[in-house]
């Protein structure tokens, strides 16, 4: 782990890539889209899906989007037809001629959603209900944090969930997903078996996806300035990301 943020910029692209196979995995909000205010917020440019698409032919098809959000409501943000995806954290998983890849995504329980939802009425908290987990969102009252982290907490104990803390925002999802689970998963099949991953992200829960890189002989690159982080490499920030890939 590093805690200095002058973390270098990656090779070029296109170096790496003629140098050898690359497994590529994506994060989506603040990696592909610049954060907003609220989920439904952000602007994703409209030709998003076909450029990806471009890219991962030209990658033999080694491009997984890895996201927190769901694959539905990746799938309404950006059309994902063709494009290997994890969503929910990494609990469902599908290939890029649409097959879903191992055990499907536990439904969140409805109980466990009602007391989040009494919970964020009660502190002021954005909660955003998703099928394998929830949001409880505090980007516009940081003041907060604690709040929300306390009543995630609560309900994460009672209904055998796990919490991932993230950017304005502290999630609930099932246990033993992470984004380094799905990095694994894609890593054992074709054609993303044998490549080296490289894992792009900005958040916290990208961490779990950049240390499955480094252990398969790749590396992550961080999006931003948080710290501490397995990153090798650094770019600032979105648009850094579509320049050095050429997206
Ligand atoms: O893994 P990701 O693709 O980065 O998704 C992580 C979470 O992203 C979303 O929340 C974040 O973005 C919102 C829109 O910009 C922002 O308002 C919020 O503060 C951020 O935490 C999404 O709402 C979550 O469901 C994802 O898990």
């Amino acid at each position: 782990m590093s805690d200095v943020i002058d973390l270098p910029p990656p090779p070029p692209f296109d170096r790496l890539a003629d140098a050898r196979d690359i497994a590529l995995f994506l994060d989506f909000d603040g990696t592909l889209v610049d954060l907003a205010h609220a989920p439904g917020a952000i602007v994703v440019p409209p030709d998003l899906g076909e450029r990806l698409r471009k890219l991962a032919a030209r990658l033999g098809g080694r491009l997984a989007l890895v996201s927190g959000r769901s694959l539905d409501d990746l799938g309404g943000h950006c059309p994902i037809e063709g494009i290997a995806c994890a969503g929910s954290h990494g609990a469902a998983r599908r290939d890029a001629a649409g097959m879903s890849l191992g055990e499907p995504a536990q439904a969140m329980a409805p109980d466990a959603l009602d007391d989040l939802r009494t919970g964020a009425r009660e502190f002021g908290l954005m909660l955003e209900a998703k099928p394998h987990g929830a949001a409880l969102h505090y980007r516009r009252h940081p003041e907060r944090a604690d709040l929300a982290r306390a009543l995630a907490d609560e309900v994460a104990a009672r209904f055998d969930l796990a919490i991932k803390p993230g950017k304005g925002v502290v999630e609930l999802t099932q246990t033993g997903a992470d984004k380094g689970g799905a990095v694994r998963a894609f890593l054992a099949l074709p054609p993303f078996a044998g490549a080296q991953p490289v894992f792009i992200g900005d958040d916290v829960t990208d961490e779990d996806g950049m240390a499955a890189c480094e252990e398969a002989g790749g590396f992550g690159i961080l999006v931003g300035d948080r710290t501490p982080t397995t990153a090798r490499y650094r770019l600032p920030n979105v648009s850094a990301v579509y320049e050095w890939l050429s997206l």
